[in-house]
Order: structure tokens, then sequence, then C-alpha cells
């Protein structure tokens, strides 16, 4: 239900100027295809070196200049366990100010829709499983993505506060875990999905018998393929208006352990595996309640075997123009 925006569920004007923050990067490239594959025809985006989305007056000038109606602000300081812990002022300040630059412009200029992506980790660390909605702001952070979640929290009330303050029908979303094509394969900086295939799929390569993850292996964790994300994505501008965050999820998890098999699996590797248990393991456990999502009538397609066996294609076939 709107909370007075006037919003009225149905669909976006196809020709209307719509503006993808991050364009370039695993989410916003996946959208801007679900945008193209949907008929949107007046897509904008800028890489982080043509618009520095931390200055305030370049972006404004980028909001007056494009005049967008739709944003999707998917362009973050974004990293796996590892960078989160090393670098908790970058993750909270760069995030922060990307955001509040984001939505102050969009707001000055009288964005309709805006959807801004959060992070299963805003919810506490030891919440109980599935993760609803609910569960924001009842208890401790995990402290190796604390700084990261703060941002997202606060991102999560700039929203509900422009709602309140200037009813402008804006939302949220709290994606789970996420990969596929275009993710980050950085040895050191990436999430566990893209660090586990570009190391087997070395390891098979190279012949070699023993491969060593970070961690015990217990974790926990839901893993949703990029596509998925981005065709939620504009079911919620479409279908969902309310001010509370809407989680985007599968449903189903399993361990760390588990998810190794697979990738081991998927690329052919057959040796052992060996685990570092000096990396932090991160939350127990992450899985997302999406009942509100499957009432917003929504609900994810990609199995992971088959998502797992796109994205192994995917970074075989563009090792040579990877990231890190
Ligand atoms: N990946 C995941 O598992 C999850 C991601 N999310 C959320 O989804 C969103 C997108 O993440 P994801 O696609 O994975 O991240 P990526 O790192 O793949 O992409 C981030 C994007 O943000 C842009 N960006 C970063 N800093 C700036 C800046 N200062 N100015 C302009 N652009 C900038 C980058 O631009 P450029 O490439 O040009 O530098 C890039 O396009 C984020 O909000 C993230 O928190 C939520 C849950 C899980
Ligand atoms: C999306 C989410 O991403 C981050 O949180 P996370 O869920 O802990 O994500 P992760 O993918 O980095 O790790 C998942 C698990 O996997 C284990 N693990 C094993 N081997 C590797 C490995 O080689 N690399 C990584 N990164 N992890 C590994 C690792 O020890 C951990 O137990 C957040 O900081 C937060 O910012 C956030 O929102």
């Amino acid at each position: 239900m709107a909370d007075g925006t006037g919003f009225q569920p149905g669909i976006l004007d196809r020709a209307a100027p719509f503006y993808v923050a991050g364009h370039r990067g695993l989410v916003g490239s996946a959208i801007w295809r679900r945008l193209e594959s949907a008929g949107f025809t007046d897509l904008s985006g800028r890489t982080s070196s043509e618009l520095d989305l931390k200055d305030r007056a370049a972006v404004f000038d980028y909001f007056a200049e494009t005049t967008p109606r739709y944003v999707v602000l998917a362009a973050a300081k974004v990293g796996g366990i590892l960078a989160n812990d090393t670098y908790p002022v970058d993750f909270l300040t760069e995030n922060l100010q990307i955001q509040i630059n984001v939505l102050d412009a969009a707001r000055e200029h009288g964005v309709e829709r805006l959807l801004f992506l959060g992070s299963s980790c805003i919810y506490p660390k030891f919440a109980e499983q599935p993760i609803s909605e609910d569960a924001l702001l009842t208890g401790h952070l995990e402290p190796t993505n604390d700084a990261y979640a703060i941002a997202k929290i606060a991102g999560i009330m700039h929203i509900q506060a422009v709602r309140r303050q200037y009813g402008l029908p804006w939302i949220s979303a709290m994606p789970t875990n996420l990969y596929g094509p275009g993710d980050n394969f950085s040895a050191e900086g990436s999430h566990v999905l893209p660090a586990l295939i570009r190391r087997y799929d070395d390891a098979a390569r190279q012949g070699l018998d023993t491969v060593t993850n970070w961690g015990t292996g217990s974790p926990r964790r839901e893993f949703l393929h990029v596509d998925d994300m981005a065709a939620a994505c504009l079911h919620l501008l479409e279908h969902y208006d309310g001010p509370q965050q809407v989680n985007v999820g599968t449903g189903s998890d399993l361990t760390i352990r588990e998810l190794a098999g697979l990738v081991a699996e998927a690329v052919g590797y057959t040796g052992a595996i060996e685990w570092d248990t000096s990396k932090p393991d991160g939350t127990p456990q992450k899985l997302l309640d999406v009942s509100k999502l499957t009432a917003a009538g929504w609900t994810a397609q990609i199995s992971l075997a088959d998502g797992i066996r796109d994205t192994v294609s995917w970074y075989r076939g563009n090792q040579a123009a990877l990231r890190g």
C-alpha cells in the first residue's frame, strides 16, 4: 500500500529518461540489459571516471543536464568480507557521499521513481532466520561489515524521509549475496563466489592438487543470480510502493563448503580443499525471508547450478578484461 505518495502500480514509460547509477558494475550492467530488453529507449549512465558521484556539484550538474524521471542507484563502494573488514572508513564515507549526493540531486529534480539498493548485511548478526524486513535495527551488526551496513541503513532512512517529507514514491531493496556475469573476480577484494571460480579454475588449469579457501566453510549464505536481481528491480519499480525495504533473494541457502563443492564440479577441479581459519567467517547465516517480495508478485527463476555454469562460462570468456 502506498503511504500517501499517490503511486499507481503499472508499466513505466519506456520513453522516459532513466539513469542507472553504476551501469558498468555487476548489478547496474544487468539492470541496463534488463531495461533495454524491456524496451526502455532513453537510458543514461556514467563511469566513475566520467562522473565521480562523490563530487556533489558534478552530480547536480548531471541531473540538470539529463533530467531523469526514473533512477536506480546501483553505484556504491562494494567488496567481499576482507575488503569490508580492512577499509571500513572507505566503505562508510564513500557510500554515504554517493547516496546523499544522488538522492539529494534526484529530489531537487523531482525524480518520479527511484530504487535504492542496500544489502542483507544491514540486519543483525544473529537475526532470526530467515531474516524478515522487521529485523532491521533489532540487534548488533556483524563487525566485518558494520561500517558498510550503517551507510546502507542511512540510505533506507533517506528514502523513508523523502517519502515522508516530499511524498515521492521512492523505494529500497535489500539484495542477498549476488553473483553472475560482470562480477569482480579480484583475488582479495571479491565476494566468495567469484573468488572460488577464479581459484578453482586456475587450479584445474594448472593441475594443482590443493586449494585453500577462507574461514571454516561452515557459514551459510544465499546466492541470487544478477539477472534475477535485475528482473526483481524492474518488477518492484513497476509494482511496489512502501516505506519499508524489500528483501530480494531466493529463499534458500547452503554452506560455503557446499558452495565450494558445486564450484569445483562446475570447473572440473578434483583436488583437495583446505580452509584458512585465520580469515574471518563473518555472519554465521544470512538467509532472507522473501515473503514480502513473493507477495509483490516476483520469485527467482535461475537455479544456483545453472547460475554457476553461466558465470564460469562468462569468466572463461572474459578473463583478459577482468578488473583486479
Ligand atoms: N554484489 C553483491 O553481492 C551485492 C551488492 N549489493 C548492492 O548492489 C549495488 C551494486 O553492487 P555491485 O554491482 O555488486 O557493485 P560493483 O562493484 O560491481 O559496481 C559498483 C558500481 O558503482 C560505481 N561506483 C563506485 N564508486 C563510484 C563513484 N565514486 N562514482 C561513480 N560511480 C561509482 C562503479 O563505477 P565504475 O565501474 O565506473 O568505477 C560500478 O559501476 C550496491 O549498492 C551494493 O551495495 C547488495 C548486496 C549484495
Ligand atoms: C554481500 C555481502 O558480502 C560481504 O559479506 P559476506 O556475506 O561475508 O561475503 P563474502 O562473499 O565475502 O564471504 C562469504 C563467506 O565465504 C567465505 N570465503 C571462503 N573463501 C573466500 C574467498 O576466497 N573470498 C571471499 N570473499 N570469501 C570467502 C568467507 O570467509 C565468508 O564466510 C560483506 O562484507 C557485505 O558487504 C555484503 O553485503
